[in-house]
């Protein structure tokens, strides 16, 4: 087996084998504590630029199979595992998962002391990284032939995530529809800044036919579909980049179209309604996040992945250019906003992943507050 090395930017040096291909990746090391999900965290286009490092020590063990991918192909740059499974065993699997992200070209690292590395990232926080591997190794030692000070002053010359514009680079260029199941009910006009698969499918079997848009779509695309309601999607890089989404919202609201946005859709919406976002220090990944529900009081078990949070008062309800606002949800680990909604006007956020691709179904209930609002302005 080829040997491998990861490099932090702080210089901290992780010795390895090669995973998946061989190769160099760069990226934003952060950890992911689900257990399962692999096949869904790796196709999120949000981790796009992302070196996604498995807390879990088991990775693989059921394969990759024709269903669960979250998009078209794997966002993540890097994958970091410890222990791969030799021998993936599942009815669904088509082949291992070491096989998928070397027919992608996505370079990995397995072998190496996650706990340790989750360990260095909690306390020092997520990272630009590098994984190099196979040529330009020495297999002896393990230590690079380019000397270890030159792997990290490549790290270094990265980009940072901070001030990453990347939903365009991962969402459709082109607009499609996904249609209902079912008897149609609503249109919704979704615009993608990096949708996962499973949430237009959220909204479809609620009766919803869903039009994803591009990230780019004016007003004018929006409303010539027609939409009961409007969607902002998830997606990659940081929300304070994301001015063109803004401005679209901003006249989605103006409307009073019944509006929902996911995780980079509840950032935005924390931007239209005038408060700021900032980078945490190494973010929520996984599929275990206690989040309250503040409107209900109830604690929901929630997928999360988001390394920005949007900056807005708990304790208090904001006035803002859309009438009152408030923060519906909130973390229960660190007391981050987990969700924004408005109080004059049918919208809504959550900072989490209510659609559970990989994740627990707590949180489906959002998707029939959506249909619940669309319902009240027919009504
Ligand atoms: N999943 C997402 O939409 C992530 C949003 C944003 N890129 C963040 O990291 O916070």
């Amino acid at each position: 087996m080829l040997p491998a090395v990861l490099v932090l930017e702080d210089g901290r040096i992780f010795r390895g084998r090669a995973y998946g291909a061989v190769g160099e990746t760069f990226g934003e090391a952060v950890f992911s504590t689900g257990m399962t999900g692999y096949q869904e965290t790796l196709t999120d286009p949000s981790y796009d630029r992302q070196i996604v490092v498995a807390t879990a020590p088991q990775i693989g063990n059921t394969g990759w199979n024709d269903e669960d991918d979250e998009s078209g192909r794997i966002w993540v740059s890097g994958y970091v595992v410890r222990d791969p499974a030799r021998v993936p065993s599942n009815w669904r699997a088509k082949r291992s998962l070491d096989d998928e992200l070397e027919r992608q070209g996505v370079v990995g690292i397995s072998g190496i002391d996650t706990r340790a590395l989750t360990r260095h990232l909690r306390e020092r926080g997520s990272m630009r990284a590098g994984i190099f591997s196979g040529t330009g190794l020495d297999s002896a030692s393990g230590a690079g032939v380019a000397p270890d000070a030159e792997l990290l002053e490549r790290v270094q010359a990265q980009p940072h995530m901070k001030g990453a514009s990347l939903y365009e680079e991962v969402a459709t260029q082109e607009a499609y529809v996904v249609p209902a199941v079912g008897e149609k009910r609503f249109t919704v006009a979704a615009i993608d800044l990096g949708i996962k698969g499973m949430t237009p499918h959220r909204m479809a079997e609620r009766g919803i036919e869903v039009h994803v848009l591009p990230a780019t779509a004016t007003a004018d695309d929006v409303y010539a579909v027609a939409p009961d309601g409007v969607f902002f999607s998830n997606g990659p890089g940081d929300p304070a980049t994301a001015d063109g989404p803004v401005a679209l919202m901003t006249a989605v609201l103006e409307r009073r179209t019944p509006l929902f946005g996911i995780c980079f859709g509840n950032q935005i919406l924390g931007r239209a309604l005038g408060f700021g976002t900032y980078k945490l220090k190494y973010g929520h990944r996984g599929i275990n996040q206690p989040v309250q529900d503040r409107t209900t009081g109830k604690v929901e078990v929630t997928a999360h992945n988001h390394g920005f949070a949007v900056d807005a008062p708990l304790d208090k309800v904001s006035e803002t250019k859309f009438g009152r606002a408030e923060v519906s949800h909130v973390c229960l680990n660190d007391d981050v906003v987990e969700g924004l909604q408005l109080l004059d006007q049918p919208a809504f956020s959550v900072q989490y992943h209510p659609e559970a691709a990989a994740g627990p179904h707590d949180a489906a209930y959002l998707f029939d507050r959506f249909v619940s609002l669309m319902e009240g302005q027919r009504a």
